[in-house]
């Protein structure tokens, strides 16, 4: 499932972490990946342990933290810290490859499985050509280019890539998580299941029959989270 979601960051906090990006150091963005993604990566990145990737994590994630679309389509057990990106002029593009399948955070050495990733654009589409995320779906491939503030969640296990930008830059925030659910169809089971009650709580208030669907989401949720 590719899900989109709208107005993750306020314009404000856009434009606030734009102004720790552009006065930003970036560095070849191969520092982070695998060995095939190596190959096909060619963009920048700021380096993991920066003073400006640090201030930015935070932002993201709390305002993940308060999303409640989220964290019902995503159940996050862990995130890796999340990661910024820029493809503009020769570092422009990332062919098709797969993300890896486990991260190791720095320090400590704690293993994130990446059941989900996502893509946090701080560039409005009109602000550059190309750089489309192309994801590679059961039902074809899917073209995503967002809104500064939005964000795209897509199953870590796709085939996915970035057209080159031809014009302007590209910058977005990444990153990969591992879900209390690990199954794709259970996680997706109780997300249409979640979506289907607030539509009915919305309709009918908390009749009797709300309340008792909503326990047997928590329920299914009890029976099959890893937390
Ligand atoms: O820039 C993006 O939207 C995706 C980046 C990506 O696929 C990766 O770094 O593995
Ligand atoms: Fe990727």
């Amino acid at each position: 499932m590719l899900l989109h979601i709208p107005n993750v960051l306020t314009q404000e906090q856009v434009a606030q972490c734009r102004e720790i990006l552009t006065s930003s150091t970036w560095v070849d963005g191969n520092v982070t990946s695998g060995t095939q993604a190596a190959k096909a990566k060619n963009n920048l990145q700021l380096p993991e342990d920066s003073e400006a990737a640090i201030a930015l994590q935070k932002i993201v994630l709390d305002a993940l933290s308060n999303n409640a679309l989220f964290f019902t389509a995503a159940l996050p057990k862990k995130i890796f810290p999340p990661l910024f990106n820029c493809y503009t002029g020769k570092f422009n593009t990332f062919g098709n490859h797969v993300d890896n399948a486990v991260r190791t955070m720095r320090g400590g050495g704690k293993r994130v499985r990446s059941d989900l990733s996502f893509t946090l654009f701080f560039s409005d589409p009109e602000e550059y050509d190309g750089g489309e995320l192309v994801i590679e779906d059961t039902f074809g491939s899917q073209v995503v280019k967002l809104p500064a503030g939005d964000l795209v969640l897509y199953p870590s296990s796709s085939v996915h890539r970035v057209e080159p930008v031809i014009r302007g830059a590209r910058i977005a925030c990444f990153t990969w998580l591992e879900s209390m659910i690990r199954e794709t169809d259970r996680r997706r089971l109780l997300f249409d299941l979640d979506m289907s009650i607030m539509a009915f709580r919305e309709r009918l208030g908390d009749d009797e029959d709300t309340v008792k669907l909503t326990s047997i989401y928590h329920n299914l949720l009890r029976t099959w989270a890893d937390t």
